[in-house]
């Protein structure tokens, strides 16, 4: 297990009873402003020491207040990446990197310098200072430097919730790079739904310092009622996908996934590239026979696996598209109207603009 915790912690009027385990890669903490999200990052860094549980990385045992562990901070090998880089402006890119190795005992600097540099593209940034780098610069260098540091585990507090959402997208492919090619697992605290269904492996929802569901992106993501107080239009289905042929006269990129054939806008990826694509609930409609004459390219049949019944007029369809996991947001009058249950058989209906190039993500094929 790459992370175990189970704590519990007061401060002030706020009560923080998180337990969660996750695997991931990229573990995803999701949820609303004051939920818990930056105590569960500082518990684990060594910021906060928790009143009472566990916490463990990578097998090792950081906290257990039970046994009277606590790791000291210096101790622990976590690497923080906070949300303004923190470089130091009187050094250069180069010092500012190779800060993060002073602390790492000699015999256990295994990042190489010229992989990091390499995998974050700072190479010709390297005798810059701070003040001369964009923002999304900064970011990347504070990551290489953290990582420099040999962590067992990169925790990002929302690293980009400075950044324009530019510069968000050009810094979302060194973040899949790392998760695919870095070797070091990341949490990374987010404020944002299109986020994590680009970047996350692992999601864990918080609310009101309570863990309210966890486990593979995939899966979470696709319940649109955990992002009921934000993001709700951003929930959907994370399906693989590969682009297989570019439509030039028609400015469309055809992507193949178990589903079936999808058309979007086009896009730069070379055939063959295997995709991450965001199918959000709110984009779909259903249809119980194959639609005709409609404009929308996008028409994948499936059966109705289950109907997740909440609160208000919206309910969860999931279907299951050839082996692909689909979810559509409808009315529960919809539901009733048209019979749908469990084993119907339907067509989903996706508009063509709900591809939205930036909930493509790039995935190394292993990541939903
Ligand atoms: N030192 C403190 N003393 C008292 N209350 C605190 C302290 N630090 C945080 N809190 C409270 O704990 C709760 C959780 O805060 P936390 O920063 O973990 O939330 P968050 O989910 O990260 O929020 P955000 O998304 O706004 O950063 C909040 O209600 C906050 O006001």
């Amino acid at each position: 297990m790459i992370l175990d915790v189970d704590i519990r912690h007061r401060q002030g009027g706020f009560a923080l009873d998180a337990c969660f385990q996750s695997d991931g890669r990229l573990t995803a903490l999701f949820g609303p402003s004051g939920s818990g999200k930056t105590t569960i990052v500082n518990a684990v860094s060594g910021l906060v020491r928790p009143d009472h549980g566990r916490i463990a990385v990578q097998g090792r045992v950081l906290v257990d207040t039970k046994n009277d562990i606590v790791v000291p901070k210096h101790k622990r090998r976590i690497g923080y990446v906070f949300q303004e880089g923190r470089l130091f402006p009187h050094l250069d890119v180069r010092y500012n990197l190779l800060f993060g190795r002073w602390f790492t005992p000699r015999g256990e600097r295994k990042a190489s310098f010229d992989h990091v540099v390499d995998l974050l593209g700072i190479a010709h940034l390297l005798d810059r200072r701070p003040s001369t780098l964009s923002g999304g610069e900064k970011q990347r260098v504070a990551i290489g430097r953290a990582l420099l540091a040999d962590p067992h585990l990169l925790l990002m507090d929302e690293p980009l919730a400075s950044l324009d959402e530019a510069r968000k997208a050009e810094i979302y492919p060194y973040i899949e790079r790392l998760r695919d090619e870095g070797g070091v697992p990341i949490v990374l605290v987010s404020h944002s739904v299109a986020e994590i269904a680009r970047l996350a492996t692992s999601v864990v929802v918080l609310s009101e310092g309570q863990v309210i569901a966890s486990g593979p992106a995939a899966e979470v993501l696709r319940h649109t009622g955990f992002f009921a107080q934000s993001g709700l239009t951003e929930a959907g289905a994370l399906i693989e996908a590969r682009v297989s042929r570019h439509d030039e006269a028609y400015d469309l990129t055809v992507l193949q996934a178990r589903a079936g054939t999808l058309s979007v806008p086009s896009l730069l990826h070379p055939v063959g590239t295997s995709l991450r694509v965001c199918l959000r609930a709110r984009d779909i409609i259903l249809s119980l026979k194959a639609p005709e004459g409609m404009s929308a390219l996008n028409v994948l049949p499936g059966l109705i696996s289950s109907i997740d019944i909440g609160e208000g007029a919206s309910v969860d369809v999931q279907l299951d598209c050839g082996g692909d996991p689909v979810v559509a947001r409808v009315t529960r009058k919809s539901v009733e109207e048209l019979g749908l249950r469990p084993g119907v058989a339907v067509h989903a209906i996706i508009k063509s603009i709900a591809f939205d190039p930036e909930a493509l993500g790039v995935t190394g094929g292993e990541n939903m």
